[in-house]
């Protein structure tokens, strides 16, 4: 690369590309902030059967668990509803510590965690960052994994979180605001590490973009751009199964719970999953999925579509069209 004339549309950042090793893992962890902690929990454990880690902080935050992972869902007490941040897996410390530099380097605050915020997070360290359009997320690496089993309080036998015994797959994905497209995009693909996978132009949606990226991980996506804002922070959030009868039985559960089902059951063109959004306590719409493709990223070309579904995924917004 050295004296190549640089770019018009990349942007001139040096420290770290995709380079093998030096890129982001997965999305670990999502900071869930709840006016209703208790009522979040409650859907968390009773509709989508994650496992109380029954462990509640000084702060009065619970923990959710989906696999030897201390928690991937954190659900605090707050203000007001909404995504408070995401946590970015680090294969390991050079890995971590040459992207909060590259993150500096760009411009971008970084702040490393506390003793006790380390601790609470059970990571050996992390360090807070906002993205171009203000998301906030925590670099970490190193967890501290909990060997106890998981045992789902509904029997859901497990998440898809880990593939072949031992990678990391993250908690699933996330659909993050990003009324900064551009900007927004090139700092997940030439600082953080991510690749774009595929471009949506949602079908009816004028001007609306999508950008799915996918983490140093065979999953599909595990964080995609929607060129929007959010009142929630977050567009939604996505968990996923290993059988369709699971998520059958989610849906029983939501629809005994009195769950608002924000669309119905349908298929994606691009990670292939069969899945259903629900909204839970506070608005957060989570996507609760079997069946998500798994890629080799070694010859992927990335696509354009102009359709999100194969099938199905009707939406009803409340109080809009439900
Ligand atoms: C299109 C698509 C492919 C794979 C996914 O995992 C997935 O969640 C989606 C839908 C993304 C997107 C959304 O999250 C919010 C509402 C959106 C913008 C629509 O109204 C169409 C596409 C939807
Ligand atoms: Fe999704």
């Amino acid at each position: 690369m050295a004296g190549r004339k640089k770019s018009p549309i990349m942007p001139a950042v040096s420290s770290i590309t995709r380079e093998k090793g030096m890129s982001v893992s997965a999305s670990g962890y999502l900071r869930i902030g709840a006016t209703d902690v208790d009522a979040w929990m409650d859907f968390g454990t009773g509709v989508l059967g994650l496992m109380d880690a029954g462990r509640e902080d000084a702060a009065g935050a619970r923990f959710l668990r989906m696999d030897d992972h201390p928690f991937r869902l954190m659900i605090e007490p707050a203000e007001a509803d909404g995504l408070i941040a995401t946590g970015l897996e680090f294969p390991d410390e050079v890995a971590f510590l040459r992207t909060c530099d590259a993150v500096a380097e760009a411009g971008h605050t970084v702040a490393p965690g506390s003793a006790e915020e380390t601790a609470r997070r059970c990571v050996t360290a992390f360090a807070t960052t906002t993205d171009p359009s203000g998301n906030t997320l925590e670099l970490y690496w190193g967890r501290t994994l909990d060997y106890r089993p998981l045992i789902s309080p509904q029997g859901v036998p497990g998440f898809v979180t880990t593939y072949q015994q031992t990678g990391d797959l993250g908690f699933g994905h996330l659909v993050l605001p990003a009324a900064d497209f551009d900007a927004t995009t090139a700092f997940y693909t030439q600082i953080i590490g991510m690749g774009i996978t595929d471009i949506l132009y949602p079908p009816g949606m004028a001007g609306a973009k999508i950008h799915f990226m996918h983490a140093n991980n065979p999953r599909q996506h595990s964080l995609a751009l929607f060129n929007s804002q959010h009142p929630l922070g977050v567009v939604h959030i996505m968990v996923e199964v290993e059988t369709m009868d699971e998520v059958g039985r989610a849906m029983d559960r939501a629809r005994s719970a009195g769950s608002h089902f924000l669309a119905t059951l349908g298929r994606h063109v691009n990670d292939n999953m069969c899945s259903v959004y629900l909204l839970a306590p506070g608005g957060i719409a989570v996507e609760y999925g079997y069946d998500g493709l798994l890629i080799d990223w070694e010859n992927h070309v990335t696509t354009v579509s102009i359709e999100g579904d194969l099938w199905g995924h009707e939406y009803s917004f409340p109080g809009v069209n439900d």
